[in-house]
């Protein structure tokens, strides 16, 4: 057996902190392989990177969830007792719930609710003279993915909310009262769609057919029980927060237009530049660093051992970066996805492997579609300055974000 690189440090817990989107590529260089081993939050873990290892992250023959999320992020990210620690027939069951509302026509639907609240929104910004779009698009995907879902939501509201799924997005790398925001934002959510959900179930609130209200209060498991209502809060949650999230790509998406504006031109009423440019920004951008998993039965691979139960880091980011799989992957390039045939192994922003029976991100389809949207938007319906700001992104902070937000100046209709 091939002994496996390891960290020196007791524990690199604090080394993931302050390194980043970097900490596993920079180890998996140094070491000269895509497998190290590590101790994080004082246990065992092996990282890898690139398209073998996530080959093998997302057969579920050979690892499972249970168990590998860690607490903190669990009470401000993704929740505890939803899909994403589920494993087998309860995983398959829930996330078949999940896809069912992902129809083409659904996903279109959603497309057009995001783009008529940006147009609606456009004259407000021609008035401001200067707009931070990354607190200018959260609240219009909050309306449009609570007006989708069938989730009731008053003007009032918008803000709040908008801000409080913030707080879960930025919970599980923060320390202190940022970390401690994303937890009460959590209870408060699950609080408040755990009452959506009851009334939709007792007829109050008629739940819109299709829709991800009515597929997640009416669902029932493998032995006919309807989801707890905390869980189907949880459920419900892991719509809503990540579809507002999807406002940190429409920022990068942006920033990746003035960094690169011959695209500009590229992008504009040509639906499959389109296309390229939205895939190269969520290959180039850091967003969800890694994903965790556990080591269901003890087996080997590539001659190194992976005991059982042992956590399993795979470096999304760094697999999005692989030399091998990406030629200058440093390099924008958005024309490396021209007549791309899709490999669910090597562009894993939202992970790897099959939506139905595996992790993948449910919600793929859906930010693909917003973010060609908002590039459209960027493009076509309105003309805009970028101001002397400070956009540089910082790979140490997870989750990343130019420090501006990126500020908008001048903004004109042009559609
Ligand atoms: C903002 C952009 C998004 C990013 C970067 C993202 C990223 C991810 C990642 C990395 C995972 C975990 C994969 C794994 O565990 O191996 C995931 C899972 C998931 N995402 Fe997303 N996501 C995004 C948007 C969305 C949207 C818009 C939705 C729903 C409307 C969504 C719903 C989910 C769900 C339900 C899961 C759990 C899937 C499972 O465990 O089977 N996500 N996402």
């Amino acid at each position: 057996m091939a002994s496996m690189p390891a960290d020196r440090s007791p524990d690199s817990t604090l080394a993931l902190l302050r390194e980043g989107y970097r900490f596993i590529g920079d180890r998996c260089d140094r070491y000269g392989t895509d497998i190290f081993q590590t101790r994080l939050l004082l246990e065992p873990t092996i990282c890898l990177r690139g398209r073998p290892a996530a080959a093998i992250f997302y057969d579920p023959e050979r690892f499972v969830r249970a168990g590998a999320a860690p607490k903190r992020m669990q009470r401000t990210l993704t929740g505890v007792g939803g899909v994403q620690g589920l494993d087998g027939a309860a995983h398959h069951d829930r996330k078949a719930m999940f896809m069912s509302i992902m129809t083409p026509s659904a996903v279109r639907q959603l497309g057009q609710l995001f783009d008529d609240e940006w147009r609606a929104r456009v004259p407000a910004w021609e008035r401001a003279g200067r707009v931070v779009l990354h607190d200018e698009v959260a609240p219009l995907l909050t309306r449009a993915v609570c007006a989708w879902a069938g989730v009731p939501l008053a003007d009032t509201e918008v803000a709040r909310r908008t801000a409080v799924m913030r707080s879960m997005i930025e919970g599980p790398t923060a320390l202190g009262p940022r970390h401690w925001r994303g937890r009460v934002g959590r209870r408060r959510s699950e609080r408040w769609l755990g009452e959506v959900v009851e009334r939709a179930r007792v007829g109050v609130l008629p739940a819109p057919p299709g829709s991800a209200l009515g597929a997640i209060a009416e669902h029932r498991d493998g032995r006919g029980q309807l989801l707890p209502r905390r869980i189907a809060a949880v459920e419900l949650l892991n719509v809503l927060r990540p579809t507002v999230a999807v406002d940190r790509f429409v920022v990068f998406a942006a920033l990746a237009l003035h960094d690169h504006p011959q695209w500009r031109d590229q992008v504009r009423g040509d639906d499959d530049a389109t296309e390229c440019f939205v895939q190269e920004v969520r290959r180039y951008y850091p967003f969800f660093p890694v994903a965790a998993a556990r080591v269901r039965r003890s087996f080997d691979w590539q001659g190194h051992h992976f005991p059982q139960g042992r956590r399993v880091l795979l470096d999304l980011y760094g697999t999005n970066h692989h030399e091998a799989l990406w030629p200058e992957p440093e390099r924008f390039r958005p024309e490396r996805f021209a007549g791309w045939r899709g490999d669910p192994y090597a562009l894993v922003p939202q992970g790897g492997g099959e939506h139905l029976t595996g992790h993948r991100c449910a919600g793929e389809w859906i930010t693909i579609e917003l973010l060609k949207r908002a590039v459209t938007n960027l493009t076509t319906t309105m003309r805009y300055e970028v101001p002397p700001q400070d956009l540089a992104i910082d790979l140490r902070r997870m989750p990343a974000l130019p420090p501006s937000g990126l500020v908008i100046a001048d903004v004109r209709r042009t559609a």
